[in-house]
């Protein structure tokens, strides 16, 4: 199983680039995994105090679940991903099956701040739009898709997801095996990705 991994900080396009890689594979050969899917269960805490928690901090993942998930998989095992709901900050109690593929890509603003999933990643990819050009991108999405307003989206971004990706998200670039610049499409990045898959699948 080829595993990669593509991290950047909220907005930078991971989503849409993991969508343009995966277009032209079949179903059967590759999968996605988002790292959203590994926020904590907070089922314990109200609605008012699930909104306070800072969502960017690398404490907010179950990445012991994650490790878990990845080897089983690498292991030839099928896990279920728990379903996550983002208008209710919380896992909705129900999962996916996700059967072992020859391709796996994993995407999430945090995954290569933990040394065990770096580890089990065969290809690093960093995707790096300007921070101005992700709080535009961010505050249409999540008032259009993730029921905000624009209050929450400008608090949320003052308080937890700039400092956050300063010192958390960005310092992972180093990381990388490959860089993508998203402040436009790039389809360059992206048919060079292919390339590396198609050429592991043949
Ligand atoms: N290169 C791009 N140029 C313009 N808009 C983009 C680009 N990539 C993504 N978007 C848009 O920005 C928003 C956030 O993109 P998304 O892929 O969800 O980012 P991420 O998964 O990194 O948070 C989406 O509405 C998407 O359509
Ligand atoms: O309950 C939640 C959980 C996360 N968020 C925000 O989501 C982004 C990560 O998702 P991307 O698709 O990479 O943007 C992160 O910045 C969290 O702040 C949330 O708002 N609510």
């Amino acid at each position: 199983m080829l595993i990669i991994g593509i991290a950047g900080g909220t907005g930078s396009g991971k989503t849409t680039v993991v969508n343009q890689i995966v277009e032209e594979l079949k179903n059967d050969e590759v999968d996605i995994i988002s790292q959203d899917s590994y926020y904590q269960d907070t089922s314990h805490l109200s609605y008012e105090d699930r909104v306070k928690i800072n969502f960017d901090h690398p404490k907010s993942i179950d990445f012991d679940l994650l490790v878990n998930h990845l080897k089983e998989l690498k292991a030839g095992k099928s896990i279920e991903e728990p379903l996550y709901s983002f208008t209710e900050h919380n896992r909705t109690g129900e999962t996916r099956t996700i059967h072992p593929r020859k391709v796996l890509i994993v995407e999430g603003i945090l995954i290569l701040t933990h040394p065990d999933i770096r580890e089990l990643f065969d290809i690093k990819i960093y995707v790096h739009a300007d921070s101005d050009e992700r709080l535009i991108r961010r505050l249409k999405r999540d008032i259009n898709e993730r029921g905000r307003d624009l209050d929450e989206v400008l608090w949320r971004y003052q308080t937890t997801l700039k400092p956050m990706h300063q010192q958390f998200i960005e310092p992972t670039k180093e990381f990388a095996d490959i860089i993508i610049p998203t402040n436009r499409y790039n389809t360059v990045a992206v048919d060079i990705v292919q390339t590396i898959i198609k050429d592991r699948l043949s």
